[in-house]
């Protein structure tokens, strides 16, 4: 397949254009992914301290400040978003 075949464009130009531009994305997809995976080391260490204390692993008034932080950075979606980091570094509940 050419370049213009994997990116969609119908002109050279715009497919190296794409391609340069997705070589970014990767990058910036794997710097996220290890930001996240440091959230869930961080976070469990939170967890195993409460839990240890005697109190529970989930503490919905602070997953609350959580999902606030993310819909007021980034709108609905962003609830969403944060929901789902939420069940990476808790488990389901
Ligand atoms: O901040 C806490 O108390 C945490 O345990 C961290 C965290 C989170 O990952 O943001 C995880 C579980 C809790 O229910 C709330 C928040």
């Amino acid at each position: 397949m050419t370049a213009i075949d994997v990116t969609g464009a119908r002109t050279p130009e715009a497919a190296d254009m794409i391609t340069g531009a997705r070589e970014r994305i990767d990058a910036l997809d794997d710097r996220i992914i290890g930001l996240i995976q440091e959230r869930v080391a961080v976070s469990a260490v939170i967890q195993e301290a409460r839990i240890t204390s005697g109190g529970r692993r989930v503490n919905l008034s602070r997953e609350m400040d959580v999902l606030g932080h993310y819909r007021q950075a980034l709108g609905k979606p962003g609830t969403a978003l944060a929901m789902t980091l939420l069940e990476l570094c808790r488990g389901k509940i």
